[in-house]
């Protein structure tokens, strides 16, 4: 089968979200194009900005990296790149990460900038959380320690944004997760491709804090895709998940997306990735749904909830 874009090459992949089959050398260019798309619709940087690019050696920083250095030279968008990790302290597996992102620094040529929780946190690691706490919520003092770890890695960089690697999945799990938590200021900003998390929290506190506006370029990019992507250009990624994952809460959101996904008219809404996908779109708070489907969203929703009731009180 020929790719539909080029008539020439041999179709390898069948786009999620236009549904068109692609040969390699195509696939890269729409994917591209549409990382390129967002930043452009979005405003997400502004020429001569300094960027840290945040990554942790997984897939999604790795190919983040690797894109927006394509991009920046490719568009002449006339950005200042380096990258950004924060070591958790986690044994056995941040440690390897950071040895990938050592070398995708060494490939980009981009500067690295390292910063442990042990420094910044009068020596907490998350080895010593958990060796306290337990296991069970070590992901939320984690989730809040690294807000504030890449915060401030990005002002000592002297950053004027942050771009993180969170994909299409992983903001329909963070949707579910503040659903359940009835988080609803998290809720209403967490389809955000640009967030002030540090404007957010310092509210919250009253505390007088600067704060480096975040952005999300791969927004609107599927996991698959990213992953695709990353394995055809043969990029250096730590695929292993964190050891304390397994216990994360942000788990059950993700099995509830497959669950979801496995009915077809979930399928069709759950990512914010469909947005683009047909003019028959419309909003319902930050996601695109297609019209003919938009009560059935709201099933969906319902029925979200009531699994994820019936998970947390299991
Ligand atoms: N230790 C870290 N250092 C720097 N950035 C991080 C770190 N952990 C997460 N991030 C940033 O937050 C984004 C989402 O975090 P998540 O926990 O999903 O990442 P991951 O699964 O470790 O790896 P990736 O998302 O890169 O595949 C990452 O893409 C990255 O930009």
């Amino acid at each position: 089968m020929v790719c539909d874009r080029c008539q020439v090459g041999r179709a390898q992949i069948q786009r999620l979200r236009r549904n068109s089959r692609l040969c390699k050398e195509c696939f890269f260019v729409e994917f591209e194009s549409e990382v390129h798309e967002t930043i452009e619709e979005y405003g997400l940087f502004r020429r001569g900005e300094r960027v840290a690019v945040a990554i942790s050696g997984g897939k999604d920083s790795v190919v983040l990296a690797h894109v927006l250095k394509t991009l920046n030279e490719r568009y002449a968008y006339g950005l200042e790149l380096f990258l950004l990790a924060i070591d958790e302290g986690i044994h056995g597996y941040r440690d390897d990460s950071l040895a990938a992102v050592r070398r995708n620094s060494d490939e980009l040529g981009l500067p690295l900038c390292v910063l442990s929780y042990a420094d910044l946190y009068d020596g907490w690691t998350m080895d010593r959380v958990v060796s306290q706490i337990g296991r069970s919520n070590n992901c939320t003092f984690c989730g809040v320690f690294r807000r504030q770890a890449l915060d401030r890695g990005a002002r000592l960089g002297g950053a004027d944004k942050l771009a993180t690697g969170h994909n299409a999945d992983d903001m329909a799990e963070t949707v579910f997760l503040n659903l359940v938590r009835g988080d609803s200021a998290r809720l209403r900003r967490s389809a955000d491709v640009m967030t002030f998390e540090a404007e957010h929290e310092a509210r919250q506190t009253t505390a007088t804090v600067e704060w480096v506006p975040r952005v999300k370029p791969f927004l609107f990019m599927y996991e698959k895709e990213i992953v695709m992507y990353a394995y055809w250009k043969r990029l250096d990624y730590f695929a292993t998940e964190c050891v304390y994952a397994p216990q994360a809460f942000r788990a059950f959101a993700r099995d509830l997306v497959k669950e979801l996904e496995a009915c077809a008219h979930a399928r069709l809404w759950i990512r914010s990735g469909q947005r683009r996908s047909s003019e028959n779109m419309q909003p319902m708070g930050r996601l695109w749904i297609p019209r003919p489907l938009h009560n059935d969203a709201h099933d969906a929703v319902t029925l979200a909830v009531k699994l994820c009731a019936k998970r947390v009180c299991c």
